[in-house]
């Protein structure tokens, strides 16, 4: 590729300019290699315009003015932050820069020089301020325009001119870049050369060659990805089941017990559920149902009839509040049963861990709820007969198959809310069979969807106080800040304190964000459980899972910036019960697009059908939209937008024979293990 002093599994501390420091916040993304780097991908790419007067700018756009600093620049700290506020001023007007954690700037801005800053206008206190701006020298400024610039994934401690530079030099320096694809796939695809594409998606000529040479990467991805998973299916072809269960009368008594009518479509999935537990095979079984279409009793009645047959049984969760959750409701409604369920978590002591390694390991428990906790090489199960994964899409196939191998050969059940099309599950979910629950429960009341501006913001807190008096609780979701946790952490805070001096004072109002422990994060959500907290402020941790039926009213802050799955999901956490459930997505932008976009899901409370009118909506040529965040995740490829390209990668995969197969594996020993380590799929 250039020079060839660089080699891709070299450690990233071989590039000039990063150091000890700056190698521990590449490790924060899982960058540890040359390589790593390479295939850190721009999440879009920015087109530098020309400065425009500080009097033309408006909220919420990007723009870059050519202003001089106006005074010597203030240090401020607030909780754990530093904060760097300076005034510039151009020949229209003046305003303030403000950048986070960046505390060095305050000595080399220097009062009476001039420089391009270019970020995003924000509204703060009533005033017009550019935040984390990026600075430039007038010259080099002028050099980029119009120039497609990679802008990068980032976290606290890395700029993006960090990554450019250190990316720019491996691609001089790297000696080679792997193709794994055989040639004849290459051509047939009409697929661009590999180590052209990678060199393209950093540093693009064109947006017709960055759309050529992202393809390439996506189908590799996608290639690999099925690849690993046709090896793994060979591993495990149509297993014997060592557990083969008895028909379970407690299950047909708890269906009765339920205090509602199961759904047609649950029934249907409990048959096809319960004929593979009785049946000579063991199960590999995905159910996928929207959010609120009641997967959970699905799994209940499955853990049931596998404790009632004698054996151990388990139900793994993306987190520790879910976890609790979970193992809460299963212990209240089995232990009529007769059923001993015990929770596993990682925040437990480590005396409390062993007591209950002990318990699971002599048998002295049937179920046991947790985290990832659940695969640590301490845990010994006895005759673990059946494996529920949730959510799924948090743990990596390593995880999971790591859990597996605790027991025999378990029968698998695995849950997913992603609204994905058959076609596509059938590639992507490998040798599971698919059942679907394609019916939500008959009494529930559609939600009631709004899309507001910010100044509909009294309203939304006046019908919150409404529904808190009248017994009802309320989510408000705050935007996800990409660069820092702390500023995220911070958002939250600061908003928490602005909605407690505005709700009525008998409104009990707490927040929940990522940098808790889980031990905080843990009471704070079972407080909103019990009904103790009336409005919880977040981040989208309440995302995955939660259920407090009791909660009517979910508000979320700056909706244009999360996917629409995502705002699917986070809707899902409210008409969970009987009560009339309420919905308003609160949109910080102008923009035509951000209003369309979030039209959709005004219109329709169907995750299937919002997925199918995101991607028109998108477009084939907006390849960097917002992500689809949640299951399968995958670097650069969507499976939603980039379906066409998943289809061909798994007709590609299906042409080859065994032996390409191997001589692919062959060929880079580790590759089976990475792919299935990094977890971008599941099985
Ligand atoms: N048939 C039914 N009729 C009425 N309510 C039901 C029915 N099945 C489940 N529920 C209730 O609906 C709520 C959502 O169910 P559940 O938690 O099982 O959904 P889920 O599919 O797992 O959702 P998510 O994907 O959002 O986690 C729960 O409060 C549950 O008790």
């Amino acid at each position: 590729m250039g020079g060839g002093s660089l080699e891709a599994s070299d450690k990233i501390k071989v590039i000039k300019g990063i150091g000890d420091k700056t190698e521990k916040v590449f490790h924060k993304l899982g960058i540890e290699t040359v390589q790593d780097l390479l295939e850190h991908y721009p999440r879009g790419y920015e087109e530098f315009e020309r400065p425009v007067p500080i009097s033309s700018l408006t909220e919420g756009i990007t723009a870059s003015i050519e202003a001089g600093i106006a005074m010597t620049p203030k240090l401020k700290k607030v909780r754990n932050l530093q904060i760097v506020n300076v005034q510039v001023k151009d020949s229209s007007a003046s305003m303030y820069l403000t950048w986070f954690n960046m505390p060095f700037l305050q000595k080399s801005l220097r009062s009476g020089y001039h420089y391009i800053f270019r970020g995003k206008v924000v509204r703060k206190n009533g005033v017009l301020v550019m935040e984390q701006p990026g600075i430039y020298q007038k010259e080099s400024y002028y050099k980029l325009l119009r120039i497609l610039q990679p802008v990068y994934p980032l976290t606290e401690g890395l700029t993006n001119n960090m990554v450019t530079k250190a990316v720019k030099q491996i691609l001089s320096e790297l000696s080679f870049a792997k193709d794994y694809i055989p040639k004849s796939i290459t051509r047939e695809y009409g697929l661009m050369d590999r180590t052209k594409a990678i060199r393209e998606v950093h540093f693009p000529k064109d947006r017709d060659s960055m759309m050529n040479a992202r393809q390439r990467l996506v189908f590799d991805e996608f290639f690999l990805y099925i690849l690993a998973l046709r090896k793994l299916k060979e591993k495990r072809t149509q297993q014997h089941s060592e557990y083969r269960m008895q028909e379970c009368e407690e299950c047909d008594q708890l269906i009765r017990q339920f205090p509602y009518q199961l759904t047609n479509a649950q029934l249907r999935v409990w048959q096809e559920v319960k004929h593979d537990l009785q049946g000579d095979f063991v199960m590999n079984r995905l159910i996928q149902g929207d959010v609120g279409s009641g997967k959970t009793v699905l799994a209940i009645l499955a853990l049931l009839m596998a404790a009632k047959n004698g054996y151990q049984a388990c139900m793994m969760v993306p987190t520790e509040v879910l976890a609790k959750q979970h193992y809460k409701s299963l212990t209240e409604m089995l232990v009529s049963f007769g059923i001993r369920t015990c929770l596993l978590v990682g925040s437990m002591t480590a005396k409390e861990k062993r007591e209950t390694y002990e318990t699971i390991k002599s048998h002295s428990v049937d179920l046991i709820i947790g985290t990832h906790a659940l695969i640590q090489e301490k845990v010994e199960y006895d005759n673990l007969a059946l494996v529920i994964t949730d959510e799924q899409h948090r743990f990596g196939v390593k995880q999971r198959e790591a859990l597996m191998n605790k027991g025999g050969h378990p029968h698998v059940l695995v849950m997913s809310a992603t609204p994905i099309p058959r076609t596509l599950a059938i590639i992507l979910y490998g040798d599971l069979d698919i059942s679907i629950v394609d019916e939500l429960p008959a009494k529930r009341l559609p939600i009631k969807n709004c899309v507001v501006d910010t100044n509909y913001r009294p309203n939304a807190y006046r019908f919150i106080d409404k529904q808190v008096a009248e017994g009802r609780q309320a989510y408000v979701i705050c935007p996800m800040v990409e660069e820092s946790d702390e500023i995220e952490a911070e958002n939250v805070m600061e908003y928490t304190d602005r909605l407690r001096e505005t709700l009525a004072t008998q409104v009990v109002v707490e927040y929940l964000h990522g940098k808790m422990k889980p031990k905080e994060k843990n009471d704070v959500m079972e407080r909103f459980a019990n009904g103790e907290i009336h409005v919880l402020v977040s981040t989208t941790v309440v995302e995955v899972g939660v259920n407090v039926p009791n909660a009517t009213v979910m508000m979320v802050e700056n909706a244009e910036r999360f996917g629409l799955a995502q705002l699917h999901q986070l809707r899902g956490r409210v008409g969970r019960g009987e009560f009339q459930s309420y919905c308003i997505f609160v949109c910080g932008s102008s923009s035509r697009d951000a209003w369309e976009r979030l039209e959709i899901l005004n219109k329709s409370n169907d995750g299937f059908f919002i997925a199918g009118e995101d991607l028109k909506l998108r477009g084939p040529g907006d390849i960097f939209g917002i992500r689809q965040s949640g299951e399968m995740e995958f670097k650069l490829g969507d499976i939603f937008q980039d379906a066409s390209i998943l289809k061909a990668a798994a007709d590609a995969v299906k042409k080859l024979s065994d032996r390409e197969v191997d001589k692919i594996f062959e060929a880079d020993p580790g590759l089976e293990n990475k792919i299935l380590h990094k977890g971008t799929g599941t099985l």
